[in-house]
């Protein structure tokens, strides 16, 4: 049987009944969830903002935990896996860099009439972004002291700056294989920020001019580079959402703003992976 009068019928065998039996939204905690909107203003748009910003620390927490399990595989010299959380990584990045297109309805003058209850709260204070930031391999010791009043997200902040990045540990999988990394690249100070090391080049030219004899690392390398381009992307839309909201204001949390975010574009996670492409073939 069809629908009729355009109405489903709710089959007999439907659970109604949750005195005793777990819901939907019990499991997800939703009075948790739906709670957590508290506008400080009475304008409409507030709400948006308060949307966009949860849904990005939620995705955020789902890439801290692929981020922590891609690690963890390339550790264990399980690729097959680290190459899975990868591939999920990938497609959060892309939701995100989707959802700029509904806070860009947010006009200047709308969000000028609440841009003040926000003080100097910024998104340069989530340690989510900040951790993922740190696990790519962007490591800034000075961004710890942003936490210094909120000791739980300045401890999982610090083991993230200790811990090897995910190239770190991609680096350390290919020495395992046999790959001529460098000692110095291996014993490195995790907690520094990566600079473009010349002594790697041979690794990666041999990789992507015999491609067929190093399928997995080819294939990892490529996943790697597909991080880092779409981590880019997020950031210039993140850039260009800025620029049309607040022009050339300086930002809440006391930087310049716009000339801020722009030099994050000049940041690069895995150098040697995008220098590699002027090397193929010679
Ligand atoms: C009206 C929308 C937004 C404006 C005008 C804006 C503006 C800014 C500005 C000016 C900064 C520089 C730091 C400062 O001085 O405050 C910044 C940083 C940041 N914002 Fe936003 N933002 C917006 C929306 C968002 C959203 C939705 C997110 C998602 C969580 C976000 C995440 C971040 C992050 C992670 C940083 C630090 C970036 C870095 O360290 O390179 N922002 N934002
Ligand atoms: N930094 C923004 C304010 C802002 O966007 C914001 C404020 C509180 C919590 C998160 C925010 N998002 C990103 O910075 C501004 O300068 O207008």
């Amino acid at each position: 049987m069809g629908v009729e009068n355009n109405t489903r019928d709710i089959e007999e065998t439907v659970v109604t009944d949750f005195t005793d039996r777990m819901s939907y939204g019990g499991y997800l905690d939703l009075d948790t969830l739906l709670s957590a909107q508290k506008p400080l203003s009475d304008h409409h748009d507030e709400l948006l903002f308060i949307i966009q910003h949860q849904t990005t620390e939620l995705w955020m927490k789902l890439m801290v935990h692929e981020l922590i399990g891609a690690a963890n595989y390339l550790r264990n010299d399980d690729l097959g896996q680290a190459l899975k959380c990868m591939a999920r990584l990938k497609h959060i990045q892309k939701t995100l860099t989707e959802q700029w297109a509904v806070l860009a309805t947010l006009t200047p003058s709308e969000y000028a009439q609440f841009r003040d209850k926000l003080g100097n709260s910024s998104g340069f204070q989530s340690f989510q972004y900040r951790a993922i930031e740190f696990m790519l391999g962007n490591k800034n010791e000075k961004m710890i002291r942003v936490f210094d009043a909120d000791p739980a997200a300045q401890e999982m902040l610090v083991a993230a700056l200790n811990a090897p990045s995910i190239y770190d540990e991609f680096l350390r999988y290919l020495a395992r294989k046999g790959y001529a990394v460098p000692a110095s690249i291996l014993e490195r100070d995790v907690t520094k920020a990566w600079t473009f090391t010349d002594e790697l080049m041979p690794v990666f030219i041999e990789i992507y001019n015999n491609h067929d004899e190093h399928w997995e690392a080819y294939e990892t390398c490529e996943e790697l580079v597909d991080l880092e381009e779409n981590f880019q992307f997020w950031r210039f839309r993140h850039l260009r959402t800025v620029q049309r909201i607040i022009g050339m204001k300086m930002g809440t949390g006391g930087s310049s703003g716009a000339p801020f975010l722009q030099k994050a574009l000049e940041l690069t996670f895995f150098p040697e992976l995008f220098a590699v492409r002027t090397e193929i073939g010679k």
